[in-house]
């Protein structure tokens, strides 16, 4: 599955792009929301979720790389968001929050984690959740280089869902594209996040969409 990542997009045309790769077959649309502290960038908020809503039949997921996640999912749910990210590093137990997520909102829930955090540290977790997103790149930004050491934490990320919970997703995120996306899959990751190598892609992001739906699946 291809998640197209809309910071990389052209924002002037932002509806216009989401209409583009819903039609070149995305299976759903990566939301990167910031907060200037759990990453030092800031980016969106539920209002551009609102906005997307009506644009796009496939799921919308909101990667919230935030330091409080509980204080923004209520309005995300309202805007319309499927899925939420919420990341580890900042939920010294996420069990309370995965089951507020699934139980009381009625929405998916993933839970990510950054290229330093031991991939263990998501086991205990996994049977609860729908989606677990490995970083590949620290977050805060797009367009960074995909970190080679992923590809064994993908391994073992692929290993311990197949204990725990084989149809919890694995989902990777930064510098996906061409080069790194069929190595990812091998390596076990069915979702893939991709930003530049969508909308910054030189055939345009329909045909680069396609291009990569293609590419991981071999
Ligand atoms: O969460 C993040 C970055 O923190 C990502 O979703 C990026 O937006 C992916 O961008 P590319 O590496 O594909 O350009
Ligand atoms: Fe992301």
């Amino acid at each position: 599955m291809i998640a197209p990542s809309i910071l990389a997009a052209d924002f002037s045309k932002l509806g216009e792009l989401v209409r583009e790769v819903t039609k070149a077959g995305a299976d759903r649309i990566h939301v990167d929301v910031m907060d200037g502290h759990f990453v030092p960038n800031l980016s969106m908020g539920a209002v551009v979720v609102e906005g997307l809503r009506p644009v796009t039949t496939v799921p919308l997921e909101v990667h919230l790389m935030v330091e409080d996640p509980g204080r923004f999912l209520d309005g995300f749910v309202k805007a319309g968001a499927d899925t939420l990210i919420v990341h580890l590093e900042v939920l010294p137990d996420p069990r309370p929050m995965v089951e507020h997520i699934k139980k009381a909102l009625g929405k998916k829930v993933g839970l990510a984690f950054n290229p330093d955090m031991p991939v263990e540290r998501i086991e205990p977790y996994l049977k609860d959740i729908d989606l677990a997103l490995c970083m590949t790149v620290f977050p805060g930004f797009g367009g960074q280089a995909f970190i080679p050491e992923s590809l064994e934490r993908l391994r073992k990320l692929k290993a311990l869902t197949a204990v725990h919970n084989p149809a919890c997703e694995i989902e990777v995120d930064g510098g996906i594209g061409a080069k790194t996306i069929a190595g990812c899959a091998a390596a076990g990751a069915n979702v893939f996040v991709a930003g530049s190598a969508v909308f910054g892609a030189k055939q345009g992001p329909a045909a680069a969409t396609k291009d990569l739906i293609a590419l991981a699946k071999q």
